[in-house]
Formats: structure tokens, C-alpha cells, sequence
């Protein structure tokens, strides 16, 4: 992925496999998220070509969360002014086969179906943790609960694939163990997980393989134990401007 004259993603070659949870680390600008736009449509690439499950994607949103990719992002995007259950109703939607014309005549259909999509989105809310959240709506609920909310609602997008921006940032210690315990819940569940983090214990203890990213290439791959020990990792981190980086942070 090129932006003018920057490359910033380049040549990542990266596979997941079902029950498995594959970090991203680097620098700050090392690319993470950019990779993420990438393979979820945001960003068109400019050259390469990702596939999901053998079968090619196109650089489009809705195709790829159809096709059993869903994501978080780094800066919660949330219908603010929506329900914790509304939320995760929406992204039920892609899911449903009602069309405009019967959501618009409301007929025993789309009734059973919209009561289904309700059931379904209740069950989420609890698999995550929040199951009184439902009529809350999402901006009254605490940092940590709305990270919770939208990985729900990405959950609700029946994937295969999750790939989570950052879960914990902001978040305090208690919730940070919590969201581990939900992460290891979701890759228990079948599903596979890429996670993109800053905090290295929390990553380290999580992954089952790790890949750090620097400057849009992948400078090393492997356990998390030859990730943490090698020593290119360690001055990628300390190389940079972001001393926070190299710790909890
Ligand atoms: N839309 C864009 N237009 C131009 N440059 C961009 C765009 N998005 C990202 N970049 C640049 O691409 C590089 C990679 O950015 P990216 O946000 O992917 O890094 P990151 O590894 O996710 O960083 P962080 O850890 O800070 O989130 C950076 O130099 C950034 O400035």
C-alpha cells in the first residue's frame, strides 16, 4: 500500500488459521493498521492481493465482512446515540435477508427475523460480558464496556476471522485481563484472531505466533518467545521517538 511516496505496507505475507491468534506488533507508523485497512476494504491496495479462505476479495466493506472477516478499530466506532443491543443488531444486518421493501411492510418474515437478530444479539452482549448493557445506550457505557460492544458487534457478522485494533488501549489492568479472557473465549469458539497491540506482556501471553511489522515489512516472525528474544525486535522499539512503547504501554 503506497501513499504517495511512502510505502507503507509492503509485501506482508501473513496466514491464520482457525483457533489461532496471530499478533501485530511495531512502532508506531510501522503499518499495523494500514494492513488492516487492507484486508477489510478500507483502503484499495495499490499492489498485492489478499485472499480469504483460498478465494480472492475484493477491496470492498460489505464483501468482506459477507465473506467471514470482521474487525474492531483503533478509535471505538460505535453508533454513539444507539443502543448496546441496536449496535449489535447492525451488525446482524448482513446476515438477514430482509430487503428495504420488507423492512418497510414489516410482515411476519421480517418479524421472526428481527426477533431472531434481537435473540442473537442479546446472546453476544452476554457472551462478552455485558448482558444488562442491552437498553444502555452505547455512549453511557464505560470504555471498557464499549470495546466489549464492538467486538460483539463484529461478532454478530458471523466471521471466521476477527481482527481486533488495539483492544486494550485505555483500557485498566482488571479490564485488560478481562479482554484476554474474552479473546481466549473467541479463539476457543473456532474462530481466528489477528490482534494488533502496544501492550507486549499482554500480547506475548495471549499469541500463539507473533509478527512484528517495521516500516511496512515483517522484520521477524515466530513464537512469542523468539519474538520477545530477538534482538532486532528490541531495537525496532528503541530506535523509536516512543519510549512508552517498549513498555506496558
Ligand atoms: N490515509 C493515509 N494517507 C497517507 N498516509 C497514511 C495514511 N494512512 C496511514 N498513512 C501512513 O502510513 C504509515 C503507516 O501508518 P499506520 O497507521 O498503518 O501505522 P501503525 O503501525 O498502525 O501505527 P500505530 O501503532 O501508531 O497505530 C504511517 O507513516 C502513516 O502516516
Amino acid at each position: 500500500m503506497r501513499f504517495g511516496g511512502l510505502l507503507a505496507v509492503n509485501a506482508v505475507d501473513m496466514s491464520v488459521r482457525s483457533g489461532e491468534i496471530v499478533g501485530l506488533i511495531g512502532p508506531n507508523g510501522a503499518g499495523k493498521t494500514t494492513f488492516f485497512n487492507c484486508l477489510t476494504g478500507l483502503y484499495r491496495p495499490t499492489g498485492g492481493q489478499v485472499s480469504f479462505a483460498g478465494r480472492p476479495l475484493p477491496p470492498r466493506p460489505r464483501k468482506v465482512v459477507q465473506a467471514g472477516m470482521a474487525r474492531t478499530f483503533q478509535n471505538i466506532r460505535l453508533f454513539q446515540n444507539m443502543t448496546a443491543l441496536e449496535n449489535v443488531m447492525v451488525g446482524r444486518y448482513c446476515r438477514t435477508s430482509a430487503g428495504p421493501l420488507t423492512s418497510i411492510v414489516r410482515g411476519p418474515k421480517f418479524r421472526r427475523e428481527e426477533a431472531a437478530t434481537r435473540a442473537r444479539a442479546q446472546e453476544l452482549l452476554g457472551f462478552v460480558g455485558i448482558p444488562e448493557a442491552g437498553e444502555s445506550l452505547a455512549r453511557n457505557l464505560s470504555y471498557g464496556d464499549q470495546r466489549r460492544l464492538e467486538i460483539a458487534r463484529a461478532l454478530a457478522t458471523d466471521p471466521q476471522l476477527l481482527l481486533l485494533d488495539e483492544p486494550t488501549a485505555g483500557m485498566n489492568p482488571q479490564e485488560t485481563r478481562q479482554a484476554e479472557e474474552l479473546i481466549f473465549r473467541i479463539r476457543d469458539s473456532g474462530l481466528a484472531v489477528v490482534v494488533i497491540e502496544h501492550d507486549m506482556r499482554f500480547i506475548f501471553n495471549l499469541c500463539d505466533r507473533v509478527l512484528c511489522l517495521v516500516q511496512g515489512e515483517v522484520l521477524v516472525q515466530g513464537t512469542p518467545e523468539q519474538v520477545q528474544s530477538d534482538p532486532r525486535v528490541i531495537e525496532a522499539y528503541i530506535g523509536t521517538s516512543d519510549e512508552g512503547e517498549t513498555g506496558d504501554a
